[in-house]
């Protein structure tokens, strides 16, 4: 199948779309892929949305207004990148995978009352964004792995198989979003995965706060900080980093400890630093669920670009880390080429999520296709 993929990760940045032909279990062909970035008032209300989210009635006019626009953006990177694989002499695209927006994510937990159910919340209008693109549309791929019990995230892990069938393992690759998720792939074919911690997105949150800034671009605020070892040691005792997998977090879930431990009171400069640290911190206690090393990480997402983040995870974890780029993948495009693999396999109802990704009783299919034929 030729799908477009696309992904509007926690960083709330833009949308990330790309052309594959996939049958959901190996990856025939690449083509274009693009970046949409949103416009600062989007973001912002995007991000309002996050805070807003957990008193949010479905039908709230802000929330539905904030998804038509989002839904819009998608159609543009779509048709976008329909066109650039028209002009690369690509076969036209048959379906879209859409993801939307996660703005609320808070799966079953441990200490959870039994029966207790879990929650996740993607906005994202398909039908319209059916209407837009003239294409069918894979979308809400993880309201039944929660349903089920599981965390409905990561997702991307089965897809990095995929992507990885020839690449020595044991391996693992890191995505390094607003929120950080690994992915360990096993030398016996062991598919592990879980979020790490926080990653880019307190990071964002800091720069605009302390400095002004989207973000802290190329790592220059936090490489010219020194990381508060007080406010790291009391961070380090959080008990999201012990608690073994599967587990997955909220975008906002560690604002509070890391109000709490102080990180809110350093300079701009050591502030960024701090919180670099501790990703790569949250990134060295992943890999102690690990059952091996691996050989390498290879690390995706918008914290590769970040030269403090690469050397503090340097500096932190025992073997080499390198950017996807060194294994031929574009490390901008991998969440949504993943989220296209993800759509053949709902298409072709084989499971998305396993225990060892989402925690999922059994591997489950997920994912509703809307408007086609398949
Ligand atoms: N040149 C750069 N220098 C430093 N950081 C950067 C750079 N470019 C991007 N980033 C960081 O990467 C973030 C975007 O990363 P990415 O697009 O991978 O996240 P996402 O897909 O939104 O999140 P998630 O993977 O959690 O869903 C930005 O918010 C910024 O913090
Ligand atoms: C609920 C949700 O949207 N989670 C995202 C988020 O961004 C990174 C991390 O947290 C990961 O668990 C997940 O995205 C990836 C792409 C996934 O599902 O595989």
């Amino acid at each position: 199948m030729r799908i477009i993929g696309t992904m509007s990760g926690t960083s709330l940045d833009g949308v990330d779309a790309a052309w594959v032909e996939t049958d959901g279990e190996k990856v025939a062909q690449l083509g274009p892929a693009i970046t949409v970035p949103y416009e600062p008032a989007l973001r912002r209300d995007l991000r309002r949305l996050l805070e807003l989210a957990p008193g949010l009635p479905p039908d709230d006019q802000f929330l539905r207004d904030c998804e038509a626009r989002l839904t819009e953006r998608h159609a543009a990177a779509i048709n976008r990148v329909a066109l650039d694989a028209q002009r690369a002499g690509l076969p036209a695209p048959e379906m879209a995978a859409f993801h939307g927006q996660t703005i609320l994510h808070r799966p079953r937990q441990p200490g959870d009352a039994a029966g207790a159910e879990g929650r996740t919340w993607q906005i994202g209008d398909a039908a319209a964004l059916s209407r837009q693109t003239g294409l069918s549309i894979a979308h809400d791929f993880r309201s039944a792995d929660v349903a089920a019990g599981g965390q409905g995230a990561p997702l991307v892990p089965v897809a990095h198989a995929a992507l990885a069938h020839a690449l020595p393992k044991p391996l693992a690759v890191l995505n390094l979003g607003g929120v950080g998720n690994v992915t360990f792939l096993g030398s016996d074919g062991t598919l592990l995965a879980f979020d790490t911690g926080p990653a880019n997105g307190p990071l964002d949150d800091w720069a605009r706060r302390s400095a002004g800034r989207d973000y802290d671009r190329d790592g220059n605020l936090a490489s010219a900080g020194q990381a508060d070892g007080a406010v790291l040691g009391r961070l380090m005792n959080h008990p999201f980093l012990a608690q073994p997998p599967p587990k997955s977090l909220d975008r906002l879930d560690f604002d509070r400890a890391l109000r709490d431990a102080g990180a809110h009171e350093l300079s701009p400069k050591d502030g960024a630093a701090t919180l670099v640290a501790f990703a790569a911190i949250c990134v060295a206690a992943a890999a102690r669920h690990f059952p091996e090393p691996p050989l390498q990480w290879l690390v995706a997402g918008g914290g590769r670009r970040n030269s403090a983040m690469m050397r503090a995870l340097a500096a932190t974890l025992a073997e080499p880390v390198r950017p996807v780029e060194v294994a031929g993948w574009n490390g901008d495009a991998l969440e949504a080429q993943c989220f296209a693999v993800l759509a053949a396999r709902t298409a072709r109802g084989l499971p998305i999520s396993f225990p060892g990704t989402t925690g999922a009783p059994q591997p489950m299919p997920g994912g509703r296709i809307l408007g086609g034929l398949l």
